[in-house]
């Protein structure tokens, strides 16, 4: 049976997987292969389940037949596109068909399914898509996974004249088939000719599994289902692909994260609260508290049996008129958290929120590395080794999670930076988790969490999760205290603390909403435990 599913309801859950184009046809070829399936019979599938889901989802075009404007390019997408153009028309819609490039260097597959659509229409040149009347459904069948660099200017043209086609009302609702034409489903990019408006659409539907490019940057699309089309789930060739093979996207929907986080939040049945672990947070200097406070406030929220806030013995009076449950206690610089720390029941340190730059900083990061505790690093923690990255790199450890926005990350990693790398967010993260010899949770609404050892995540706020209100001044703060709470009982492996903090975090601010600001985040975690069922 080939159904289409929301990506939020897909049953996988956790182990859901995010494909490169390169592992797609790997997919492909190794069911085509195996004899299981043809190319045609998938194309057929992914032809058929775009309609079925488009239908699904916007029930009004399912309600009686309406007038579609198909647009095929020269590929197998395009193939997938005269499938669609033909069931629309099989189901009494009136159906436009224009196509791109030279239909005889088509794939067999392509043209075999263009031959079955011009047994009953014909194929017009793109040139004229503008003109006619306004449709109902604009479906983008012009490149899939296929491309290779910028689409054609010809094929922007068109596909604009018909989104604005006849129209004062706005926009001509668009289906993308796979993706939207121009993105890079490895990394996420727009490929369009510069100075080119690129390509949207209303609804993506991809086939088998999502690929990378859709939960990276900002998405074209404001929706996206996954078709079922009959392929393997994990076939053996994938895992040779090079590294990170293996992209997880964190989205286990409700059910399943009650499974997920019972293992990893610290409260448990017969646990005291040393059991939960005692996280200290370093806050700054007179008049800088904040940061460090939410932080703490986070990780108590969270989870830790306690938490200690160490903060220069100039700003404690101003801190202790701001703090209860969280316990206060002054710190002289490294050397005081060097004395602090012989308490080996302190078991997990956040450094970095409002702690300042320079020297000091870099004696109170090395001290607390140098002391074997899992560590948080933020903020003002990686920025202040900006100058010479390597020297943090000699004194992280495995134990340690660092969470850099991109400017903080560009600071550390400067060839890895946005803009100047040329691998995907993924890629980059990978490769900084493997130099740094840490967890790196690289963040923005696609937050990518790689661990020292290879294992990678995506936590998207993208789609129905999205929750652009979370970029508001001090999340980061809190989401590094919350992995420093989660990091305390020393239950689980740093980036499993990492990935957790960060679905949780998108999901408080999901609960509380439009106006949210950072100090309403911790506050969201009793009722968002409550709604999970822990
Ligand atoms: N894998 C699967 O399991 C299944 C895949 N399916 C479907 O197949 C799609 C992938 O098909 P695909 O590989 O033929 O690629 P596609 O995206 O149609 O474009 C490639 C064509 O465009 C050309 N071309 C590329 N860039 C260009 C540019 N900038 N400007 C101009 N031309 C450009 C390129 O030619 P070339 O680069 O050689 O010049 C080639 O002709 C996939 O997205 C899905 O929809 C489904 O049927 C179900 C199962
Ligand atoms: N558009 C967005 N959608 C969802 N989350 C976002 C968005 N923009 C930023 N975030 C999240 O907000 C947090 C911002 O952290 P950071 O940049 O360190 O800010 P601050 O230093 O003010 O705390 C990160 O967790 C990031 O992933
Ligand atoms: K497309």
């Amino acid at each position: 049976m080939h159904h289409a599913t929301e990506i939020s309801e897909t049953e996988s859950g956790l182990a859901m997987e995010l494909l490169t184009a390169a592992q797609m046809r790997a997919a492909e070829e190794a069911a085509m292969s195996a004899g299981k399936v043809s190319g045609l019979q998938l194309m057929e599938r992914a032809g058929r389940g775009s309609v079925d889901a488009a239908l699904s989802h916007w029930p009004d075009l399912a309600e009686g037949p309406h007038h579609a404007v198909v647009l095929c390019g020269p590929g197998n997408n395009g193939g997938d596109g005269y499938v669609v153009a033909r069931r629309l028309l099989d189901a009494g819609w009136r159906v436009e068909v224009f196509g791109l490039g030279d239909a005889a260097k088509a794939s067999p597959d392509a043209r075999r399914m263009r031959a079955l659509w011009e047994a009953a229409g014909p194929v017009q040149d793109l040139r004229e898509a503008g003109q006619g009347d306004r449709p109902d459904l604009l479906v983008d069948a012009l490149f899939g996974t296929g491309l290779s660099r910028s689409i054609p200017q010809e094929a922007v043209t068109a596909w604009h004249a018909v989104r604005t086609r006849a129209g004062v009302t706005g926009q001509v609702r668009c289906l993308a088939l796979d993706c939207v034409s121009g993105l890079d489903c490895d990394n996420g990019q727009m490929l369009v000719p510069e100075g080119a408006d690129a390509l949207s659409a209303d609804l993506t539907v991809t086939y088998h599994a999502a690929k990378r490019g859709h939960f990276l940057k900002t998405p074209p699309s404001a929706a996206l289902k996954v078709v079922d089309i009959g392929l393997e789930a994990h076939p053996a060739s994938l895992t040779a692909m090079p590294r990170p093979g293996y992209l997880r996207l964190l989205d286990p929907g409700r059910v399943e994260a009650r499974r997920w986080l019972e293992d990893i939040l610290p409260v448990a049945p017969g646990h005291h609260k040393y059991d939960r672990g005692h996280t200290l947070v370093l806050g700054g200097g007179p008049g800088k508290g904040g940061a460090a406070r939410m932080a703490a406030r986070a990780a108590l929220r969270i989870g830790a049996g306690l938490v200690t806030l160490g903060v220069p013995p100039a700003a404690v009076q101003e801190n202790a008129a701001r703090l209860d449950a969280i316990m206060l206690k002054p710190l002289r610089g490294a050397e005081g958290l060097a004395e602090m720390l012989e308490d080996g029941r302190l078991s997990a340190i956040v450094l970095g929120p409002g702690l300042g730059l320079g020297e000091e900083t870099r004696q109170i990061v090395r001290t607390a590395l140098g002391a074997n505790r899992r560590s948080v690093l933020d903020a003002d923690a990686l920025s202040s080794f900006q100058d010479d990255p390597d020297a943090l790199f000699a004194t992280l450890h495995d134990q340690a999670v660092l969470t850099p926005h991109e400017g903080e990350f560009a600071r550390l990693f400067p060839d890895l930076a946005h803009g100047k790398r040329d691998v995907s967010k993924v890629e980059a993260a990978a490769l900084a988790a493997e130099r740094a010899g840490a967890t790196i949770l690289l963040k923005g609404p696609d937050t990518v969490i790689a661990s020292p050892a290879g294992a990678v995540s995506l936590n998207a706020a993208l789609y129905e999760r999205a929750a652009p209100w979370l970029g508001t001044a001090g999340a980061g703060d809190v989401l590094a205290g919350m992995i420093g709470g989660l990091l305390a009982s020393g239950r689980i492996a740093p980036h499993l603390a990492a990935e957790a903090a960060a679905w949780l975090h998108v999901e408080a601010a999901r609960s509380f909403g439009p106006g949210l600001i950072a100090e309403d985040l911790p506050e969201e975690l009793p009722k968002l435990f409550r709604e999970i069922g822990l």
